[in-house]
């Protein structure tokens, strides 16, 4: 049987008051993976349910570092969340990326250090695939809304995820230029790696706030910088997944992403570790009952 809609967002910088749901209501949600950035809004868009996180907790209390990206994965997917968009602050490392436009971004590049980047392990080895990290329907769909809203809108671009928290070195600044990289962020490692471990479809919409440290006779970056062009385009951005909402077709058709792991585990049935798999039981419980 068809499943419904249930979108789960990710808020980032800028973003933590939501998004202006019908309904909404806070739940807390507990996971096994520890205590998610905050509690989970649910209400309603358009006739369509979501499940909104803020990924730095209210008031903004977290760092990127101290995220603890698999609770807020794995609170989404125990809320019944069948796909996800994440909505982020970037920085520009491309003259054409200018401040207050927005990116789908559709391929990324990680330079976080020490982060839990799995739900899996020992006991319980899966190995998903990240060649096309993001649901292409999702950020057809979400282009177009972001359009919609009015908002100018480049279909493509590559992120580079750096840990933070401070903003990069005029070097790194242009290596990262040289390798590719369109904008910079902090936060969508191991984001996008936890969604696809959970068959979660994902699609990200970043905000350009700032050119970063590349260009040669401007200022670095500033924190203040990237708040304020974020708070007089927050609502753009609300905007967006409003009209994302009223996109989507009414009947969800089913995504590969949602099957990833029939052909991702490694570890033989009777290998498997019951503590483990206890604790994926929202995560894989499809395939481990
Ligand atoms: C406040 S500037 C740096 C901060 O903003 C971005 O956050 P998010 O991706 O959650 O919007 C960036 O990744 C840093 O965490
Ligand atoms: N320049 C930048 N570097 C890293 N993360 C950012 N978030 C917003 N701007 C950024």
């Amino acid at each position: 049987m068809a499943r419904s809609w249930h979108i789960g967002v990710i808020g980032g910088s800028g973003l933590a008051e939501g998004l202006g749901l019908d309904n909404a209501q806070e739940i807390a949600v507990e996971s096994p993976f520890g205590a998610p950035s905050g509690p989970v809004t649910q209400g309603w868009l358009g006739g369509v349910k979501f499940s909104f996180l803020p990924r730095h907790g209210r008031g903004h209390a977290l760092p990127p570092s101290a995220v603890n990206f698999r609770a807020n994965i794995d609170a989404l997917k125990r809320c019944g969340v069948t796909d996800l968009l994440s909505l982020s602050a970037v920085g520009s490392l491309q003259e054409a990326y200018a401040p207050g436009q927005f990116v789908a971004v559709d391929q990324l590049i990680d330079r976080t250090q020490g982060r839990v980047g799995s739900f899996f392990g020992p006991g319980l080895v899966a190995h998903v695939s990240l060649a096309d990290p993001v649901c292409p329907r999702l950020a057809e769909l979400l282009i177009q809304a972001a359009r919609q809203a009015g908002g100018m809108v480049h279909p493509t671009g590559t992120y580079v995820a750096i840990e933070g928290p401070q903003f990069s070195t005029r070097a790194e600044s242009r290596l990262y230029r040289q390798w590719g990289a369109d904008v910079i962020g902090m936060t969508a490692f191991p984001e996008v790696r936890l969604a696809r471990e959970a068959e979660l479809p994902y699609a990200m919409l970043a905000m350009v706030t700032d050119y970063d440290a590349w260009r040669e006779d401007a200022a670095g970056v500033e924190a203040a910088e990237v708040f304020a062009i974020m708070k007089a385009n927050a609502a753009l951005a609300r905007e967006a997944v409003r009209a994302f909402a009223a996109l989507l077709p009414s009947e969800r058709v089913a995504s590969p992403i949602d099957t990833t792991l029939d052909t991702a585990l490694a570890t033989a049935p009777a290998a498997r570790d019951s503590r483990m798999m206890a604790m994926l039981d929202a995560v894989a419980g499809r395939v481990l009952r």
